[in-house]
């Protein structure tokens, strides 16, 4: 995920976050960020991808390590250090069918509940000079046994066709690291815990992991209610395009064609999901024109209702608390204290499922609602009704 949001940024100025979609970084000047919504910011690292990439292949199944049998494989040990609070009674990890290992909940989860918190095993600077199959391969083997242990038992993709993962365990590290790696404020960390999620597309996904750069952990939380039984997934990617785009995305960087709940929709549901998508991504650019004051507050609060509107009928919860308080500062800086404390509200819930209640996000837009009139942003434009959410 990307740096921390800053306080008292305009939407439009915060254009990347608003507008850009996600990408995943395929070179050298690695800059993904997890503070907020971290599902878009798996990477995959190093600066010798151009060159591995010549030799990439797909497999319908990733691999593991421990099946494989490469060179780095350590002893067994139950204790690692990453996982840093029993999260055995909320899932288990699984064998499931085509994709890998997966999580299963093994009792309901409810929406807004921390599934895990983790550190990283370690972490990787966004660029390095030299090998960087050696780079990551030292990392690994300087990190205690256990948290090694549960990297080198991950599964990976696209692992070079000419190598043999036997006899080249430094490449072997390297494919882990760049299946299940995850950008974090300064750098490129592993989680061997949270990698074993699974990737579903808009409103196929459960649970947003974050980056909390305070506290040196990643959490997962469940961005809506996940029944016992059902597979907990997050997405590796900004879901809001279509279908093929999508399948193009994963296929590519991960390895697998996307049969999520959302990707399997038959013929005329994909395509209404794949326009709902689209529209949701270019109201949000209509919505960001109002920082430079191309469309008026009103039009903008507007813009935000459809939005929400749009994201309703397709099921698509992710980035909600962000939207409120994006529109919490248009409120505010037109002076509407009613409407800035609503959008507050609703932010405050929102971003309380997907990044937590005791998140700094949650914190800062719980005092804006309180007092309209401490954002940042209160006064910078004329003075305007603009209203509230009214969903
Ligand atoms: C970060 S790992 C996730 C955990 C992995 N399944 C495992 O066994 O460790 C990413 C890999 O999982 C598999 N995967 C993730 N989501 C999938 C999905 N929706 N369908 C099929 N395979 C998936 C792909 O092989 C992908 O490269």
């Amino acid at each position: 995920m990307s740096t921390p949001r800053r306080r008292g940024k305009a939407p439009s100025e915060r254009g990347s976050d608003l507008n850009d979609p996600p990408k995943v970084v395929k070179a050298a000047a690695i800059k993904r960020s997890a503070s907020e919504n971290t599902s878009r910011r798996r990477v995959l690292l190093l600066a010798a991808l151009a060159l591995v990439f010549t030799y990439f292949y797909l497999r319908s199944d990733p691999v593991s390590p421990t099946e494989s049998g490469h060179g780095l494989k350590m002893p067994e040990s139950p204790v690692t250090t990453s996982a840093l609070y029993n999260d055995s009674d909320i899932f288990e990890v699984v064998d499931l069918p085509g994709r890998g290992k997966g999580l299963i909940a093994i009792r309901d989860i409810e929406q807004g509940e921390r599934i895990i918190t983790e550190k990283p095993t370690f972490v990787a600077p966004e660029q390095i000079t030299g090998s960087p199959a050696e780079f990551v391969a030292k990392l690994l083997r300087e990190a205690n046994p256990a948290d090694r242990e549960a990297v080198l038992s991950l599964s990976y993709v696209n692992f070079p066709k000419d190598l043999d993962p036997e006899t080249n365990p430094d490449e072997v590290a390297l494919a882990i690291f760049q299946t299940n790696a995850v950008a974090i404020t300064n750098g490129v960390g592993i989680f061997p815990r949270m990698a074993r999620l699974n990737h579903g597309c808009s409103s196929a996904f459960n649970a947003v992991y974050t980056w909390r750069e305070k506290e040196g952990v990643l959490v997962v939380h469940a961005l809506k209610k996940i029944n016992k039984g059902e597979e907990i997934l997050t997405t590796y990617t900004n879901t809001r395009q279509p279908r093929d785009d999508r399948r193009k995305m994963m296929e590519e960087n991960y390895g697998f064609t996307c049969n999520c709940s959302v990707c399997a929709l038959p013929g005329s549901e994909s395509e209404a999901s794949d326009k709902r998508l689209v529209a949701i991504s270019e109201t949000y650019d209509r919505f960001a024109a109002w920082g430079p004051k191309n469309i008026t507050g009103r039009e903008a609060i507007e813009i935000a209702r459809t939005i929400w509107r749009i994201e309703d009928e397709e099921g698509y919860l992710s980035e909600r608390g962000r939207l409120a308080a994006d529109v919490a500062y248009v409120a505010a800086a037109h002076c509407d204290a009613t409407a800035t404390r609503q959008w507050a509200e609703l932010s405050v819930e929102w971003y309380g499922y997907e990044l937590g209640r005791d998140s700094e996000q949650v914190r800062e837009m719980a005092n804006v609602a309180v007092k309209p009139q401490s954002h940042p942003g209160w006064g910078s434009r004329e003075k305007l009704e603009v209203g509230g959410p009214m969903l």
